[in-house]
C-alpha cells in the first residue's frame, strides 16, 4: 500500500468527525504510519486538534456543514469519533465513491442511534440482548414499562454516550424525572428515548474485535483479551485487562461480537460491549471505533486500540496480543472551570510502572473525563490499587 506525505498532491488524508481523547490518539497512531489528520469538533481546543496538522470547528450535527467540509478537505478516510453527527450526510459521501467512510456509513447510522443497532443485533441477528422499548412521548414510555419492561429500567436518549441523559428507574414515580432527563441531556435529540429492562450481571466486558486485513487480503476478525470495566451513572470510571472468564462465555462473546462486527462491515476496530452472569452473555451495544475502557490497552498491548484501529483502516496487519497486565482510572473535572490546571502529577507518576494521560480538554466540568491514569502489574487487583490511587493523586485546580 502507498501513503502519500502530508500537504503532497498525493497526501493520504483521514478527518476526525469529533476530537476528543479517543480522536487524539488514532490521530497520533495515523501520523506514525505518515497519514496527514485533519481535527473536527464541535468547539476549539478539543484534544486532537492540538496533535493534528490542521482542524476545523463546525455543527457536526448539521448535514450541509459536514458536506461542505467534506467537499472542501476531500479525505481518503472519514472517522467519526463521537455519537453526534449527521449520518445522513456521510451516506451521500460515501456513495460519491471518493472516500472510505470508517468503518461504512451503514454502521455509523446503525450504531449512532439506539434504535438502529437494535433492530440489527436483536431483531435480525437474534443476540441476546436486555428486553427494551422506544418511545417518542411520555405515555408511550409509561405504557412500554407497564406493559412488559418492568422495574428497575434504564431510560436513555437513542443518540447518546458516556451516559448522558442516562437514568436508572426504581419506581412509576422517578419515570418523569427520567423522561425529561433523556430528552434534554442527549448528545443530540432525535425526538424518542429507549427504555430497557436491567440486567443483573456477574460483571461487563468490551471485546474489542478488530476487523483487518490478513496476509492474502481476506478480511478476518481477531480479539483482544476481555477488558472488565465498571460503570457509574453510565459512564465509565475504571477498566482492566484481561477479564477473567469461563471458556463458555468467553466463547459465546466472541460468536456474538464476530456476529454483529460482520453485519456491519468494513475494516477497523470495533468495542462491542456485553453482559455476563456466569455462563450466559447479553449483547449491550457496539461503537465500531476504539472504546474509551479500551484506554486501557495504551498500557496492555503492543498494538492500543488506537494503533489497531490505524492498522485496520490502512490495510496493515494487526496483532491483537496482550502484553501486560494493565488497568486505567478516569480523572474527572471535579470542577465546572475554564483555565485550569492539573496539581499533583509528581505524586500520581511516583508510583511504579504507572503512567498519566492528560487530554488538554480547554473546560472542565464537574464529571467531564480530562485524563486517564494507566498502570501495570503481576495482577489485575494491583494494577487496579495503583491506577486508581494515581488517578486520585490528580486534583484540578482554578
Ligand atoms: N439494560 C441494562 N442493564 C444493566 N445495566 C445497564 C443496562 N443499560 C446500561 N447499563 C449500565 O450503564 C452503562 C452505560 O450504558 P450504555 O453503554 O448503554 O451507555 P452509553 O451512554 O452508550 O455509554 P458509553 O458511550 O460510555 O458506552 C453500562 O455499561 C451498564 O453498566
Ligand atoms: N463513551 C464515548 C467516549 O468516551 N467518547 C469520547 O469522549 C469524547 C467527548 O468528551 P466530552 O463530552 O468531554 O467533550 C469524544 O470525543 C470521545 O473521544
Ligand atoms: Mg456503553
Amino acid at each position: 500500500m502507498k501513503i502519500g506525505t502530508p500537504d503532497s498532491a498525493s497526501a493520504t488524508k483521514a478527518l476526525l468527525l469529533g476530537s476528543g481523547e479517543l480522536g487524539k490518539e488514532i490521530a497520533i497512531s495515523l501520523q506514525r504510519f505518515g497519514v496527514e489528520v485533519i481535527a473536527v469538533d464541535r468547539y476549539a481546543g478539543a484534544p486532537a486538534m492540538q496533535v493534528a496538522h490542521r482542524h476545523h470547528v463546525i455543527d457536526m450535527t448539521d448535514a450541509a456543514a459536514v458536506k461542505q467540509l467534506i467537499a472542501a478537505e476531500q479525505p481518503n478516510y472519514i472517522i467519526p469519533e463521537i455519537e453526534a453527527i449527521a449520518t445522513e450526510a456521510l451516506a451521500e459521501i460515501e456513495a460519491q465513491g471518493q472516500t472510505t467512510i470508517v468503518p461504512n456509513a451503514r454502521a455509523i447510522q446503525l450504531t449512532m442511534n439506539r434504535e438502529g443497532i437494535r433492530q440489527l443485533a436483536a431483531a435480525e441477528l437474534g443476540l441476546p440482548t436486555s428486553k427494551y422499548a422506544f418511545a417518542d412521548t411520555f405515555e408511550q414510555l409509561k405504557a412500554a414499562v407497564d406493559n412488559g419492561i418492568g422495574y428497575p429500567c434504564f431510560i436513555k436518549p437513542t443518540m447518546s454516550s458516556s451516559g448522558k441523559g442516562q437514568s436508572m428507574v426504581k419506581s412509576a414515580d422517578q419515570l418523569q424525572t427520567a423522561w425529561n432527563y433523556a430528552k434534554a441531556g442527549g448528545r443530540a435529540d432525535t425526538g424518542k428515548v429507549i427504555v430497557e429492562a436491567k440486567i443483573d450481571f456477574d460483571f461487563e466486558i468490551t471485546l474489542l474485535t478488530v476487523r483487518a486485513l490478513d496476509s492474502d487480503g481476506q478480511v478476518q476478525t481477531y480479539f483482544c483479551e476481555p477488558i472488565g470495566h465498571r460503570q457509574e451513572n453510565g459512564d465509565y470510571r475504571e477498566s482492566w485487562q484481561p477479564q477473567v472468564m469461563s471458556d463458555k462465555a468467553i466463547e459465546l462473546s466472541q460468536q456474538i461480537a464476530a456476529k454483529v462486527t460482520t453485519a456491519l462491515g468494513g475494516l477497523g476496530l470495533f468495542g462491542v460491549e456485553l453482559f455476563i452472569d456466569g455462563d450466559q452473555v447479553w449483547f449491550s451495544e457496539v461503537s465500531p471505533r476504539p472504546h474509551d475502557t479500551g484506554m486501557v490497552t495504551m498500557a496492555s498491548q503492543r498494538q492500543s486500540e488506537f494503533d489497531l484501529h490505524a492498522r485496520a483502516i490502512l490495510g496493515l496487519p494487526v496483532h491483537t496480543e496482550l502484553d501486560k497486565t494493565a488497568a486505567s482510572a478516569v480523572i474527572l473535572g471535579g470542577i465546572d472551570a475554564k483555565s485550569i490546571s492539573y496539581q499533583g502529577l509528581d505524586k500520581a507518576l511516583a508510583i511504579t510502572d504507572t503512567d498519566i494521560r492528560l487530554f488538554g480538554k480547554p473546560e472542565a466540568f464537574v464529571t467531564r473525563r480530562m485524563g486517564v491514569a494507566l498502570a501495570t502489574a503481576d495482577t489485575v487487583s494491583n494494577a487496579r490499587a495503583k491506577a486508581v490511587q494515581a488517578a486520585s493523586l490528580i486534583n484540578v485546580t482554578q
